[in-house]
């Protein structure tokens, strides 16, 4: 019988059904048609390890996904619209990006939007676990420190938790550390590395500065003008767009990089790093951001904290008492 079932397979083309697939990833967008849900679906229809990209939103999904099938890549794009097909967007898919919910407007912070976006995540993590629950899962939306450990609670209750498997998307803050060092010493941004660890608000994102390469030259106060400016960089392009909500095209570009930094581990690509936010044992903050190594099944290896000078010691000690409330709160509403 197995036999029988293997040569039909060998038949129609599928040579090694046991082995994990190549090439050929479904990834989900929720959020889709939103102001990071299009540029990023845009970016993901040219990455070629996508082979069917799903664009799941509460509206105009139908006209986003027509017009993202018309470019000449290999991936097939859909449109879902409405939580009727929220379960058909995620059958099938090897990763979800979830940029859906509301952004901020100057005045607020990123835990103001918790009312809304909380029930959002927490709806989509049901889902996730019903349709597609061994997907990795990248998630956007803020609070992110919040939302994360939401999703991981509704994943448990639904018995399909793996903490491997979830992540929350803090790429920006390396993407801005990259872009504001490189402009500063009169380098090409993409050659500089930097760790930015902790979480995604304020004093919770902690670019380690000490361990730039190239170094960040510069005094003790050109560091802490820089590490602000990285910390407040999400609350600058609020400013600047002045009520039109806050970054969507760098924030596209990041979560593109994410996802694809997901999928090149997926593929068996070596020594794939990014720093995300993940359930975590490195310090007292039970979901923490460090580098990670990438794999087939998600988080292959926390690299855990890069070495730290004084100074970013007690950036440390500011940001956990300020994480562990945020992801408290997560916990309480998932359990509520
Ligand atoms: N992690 C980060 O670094 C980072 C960076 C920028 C923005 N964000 C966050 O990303 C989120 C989205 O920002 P944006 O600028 O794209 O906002 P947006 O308002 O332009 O788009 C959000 C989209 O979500 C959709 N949506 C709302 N409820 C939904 C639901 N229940 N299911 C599916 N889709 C739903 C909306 O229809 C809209 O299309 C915000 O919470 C924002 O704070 C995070
Ligand atoms: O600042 C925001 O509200 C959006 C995002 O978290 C960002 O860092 O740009």
């Amino acid at each position: 019988m197995f036999k029988q079932v293997t040569k039909q397979l060998a038949l129609q083309g599928v040579r090694n059904f046991s082995c994990s697939k190549q090439n050929n990833y479904k990834v989900t967008v929720c959020g889709a048609a939103g102001g990071i849900g299009q540029p990023l679906s845009l970016l993901l229809k040219q990455n070629p390890l996508v082979s069917d990209l799903a664009l799941y939103d509460i509206v105009h999904t139908p006209g986003v996904a027509a017009d993202l099938s018309h470019i000449d890549t290999q991936s097939k794009t859909a449109g879902f619209i409405g939580a009727e097909q929220l379960g058909d967007s995620l059958k099938g898919s090897d990763v979800v990006v979830i940029p859906a919910g509301v952004p901020r407007k100057p005045g607020m912070t990123r835990d103001d939007l918790f009312n809304v976006n909380a029930g959002i995540i927490r709806d989509i993590s049901n889902s996730i676990a019903k349709n597609c629950p061994k997907a990795l899962v990248a998630i956007i939306t803020n609070p992110v420190n919040t939302c994360v450990p939401i999703a991981a609670e509704i994943l448990k209750k639904a018995g399909v938790y793996d903490p491997k498997r979830l992540f929350g998307v803090s790429t920006l803050d390396v993407v801005r550390a990259r872009a504001f060092i490189g402009h500063a010493l009169g380098v090409d941004p993409q050659q500089v590395q930097i760790p930015v660890i902790g979480g995604h608000s304020g004093v919770t994102i902690l670019p380690v500065l000490s361990q730039s390469q190239p170094q960040f030259k510069g005094n003790q106060d050109a560091i802490e003008k820089l590490t602000v400016r990285i910390q407040e960089a999400g609350t600058e392009v609020v400013k600047a767009k002045a009520g039109a909500g806050s970054a969507t095209l760098s924030m596209a570009y990041a979560g593109a990089r994410f996802a694809g930094s997901l999928l090149k581990g997926l593929n068996g690509e070596k020594n794939v790093i990014e720093c995300s936010y993940v359930q975590s044992n490195i310090t007292e903050a039970t979901f923490f951001s460090t580098p990670l190594v990438l794999g087939k099944n998600g988080l292959q290896e926390n690299l855990g904290l890069p070495k730290l000078n004084d100074y970013e010691k007690k950036l440390l000690e500011a940001a956990i008492p300020e994480l562990k409330k945020n992801i408290q709160k997560g916990i309480d509403f998932a359990n509520a």
